[in-house]
């Protein structure tokens, strides 16, 4: 998406991918709107958030203040997104633990507190990404245990339970 303003030209970095977890016996096809997290960007954000059934807000372990930034996009979610959306927290980068500055424990009771999954990841190590998804899964079973035969999807409603999941 390009939007243009006055004399400049501004490009807005959202991406789409997808991607396809096994749980239990489905395949659950996500589809992923990345979205600039910039401050500046956040009127933007209900095009994305708008109808989604889940939202993983990400933060680098090694940037405190992404953890706080992370704390607005909650509040703007909960103020504003899906009432039933499952929110997800992920802390990235956790390959780099010398370099640290959020503490695990810290971030584990704040999603707590806030009944968000929450998960350390590693995109470079690809480590708890599917189980993320996994647990997003979880949370969001099928309302229909039958779907028609030859339907290509289903519906997908929240259900509230306790994540349970610990990093590298
Ligand atoms: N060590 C390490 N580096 C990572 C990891 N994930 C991303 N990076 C690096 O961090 C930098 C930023 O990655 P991006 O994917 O652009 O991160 P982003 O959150 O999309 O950042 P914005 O573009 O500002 O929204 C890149 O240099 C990546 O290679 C990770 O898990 N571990």
């Amino acid at each position: 998406m390009v939007m243009k303003c006055r004399d400049y030209t501004l490009v807005l970095r959202a991406s789409f991918m997808t991607k396809t977890v096994q749980y239990q016996n489905e395949l659950h096809k996500f589809l992923i709107w990345d979205t600039a997290g910039q401050e500046r960007f956040r009127a933007l954000a209900p095009m994305y958030y708008r109808g989604s059934a889940a939202a993983i807000i990400v933060y680098d372990i090694t940037k405190e203040e992404t953890f706080s930034t992370l704390k607005n996009w909650v509040k703007e979610l909960r103020q504003h997104g899906p009432p039933n959306i499952v929110v997800a927290i992920a802390g990235n980068k956790c390959d780099l633990i010398d370099v640290r500055e959020v503490m695990e424990r810290d971030a584990k009771d704040y999603a707590d507190s806030i009944h968000a999954i929450f998960v350390e990841t590693s995109a470079k190590n690809a480590i708890n990404i599917n189980e993320l998804f996994i647990e997003i899964s979880r949370r969001i079973p099928s309302t229909d245990a039958n779907p028609p035969s030859g339907g290509k999807g289903f519906k997908l409603r929240r259900q509230p339970s306790e994540p349970k999941r610990s990093c590298c």
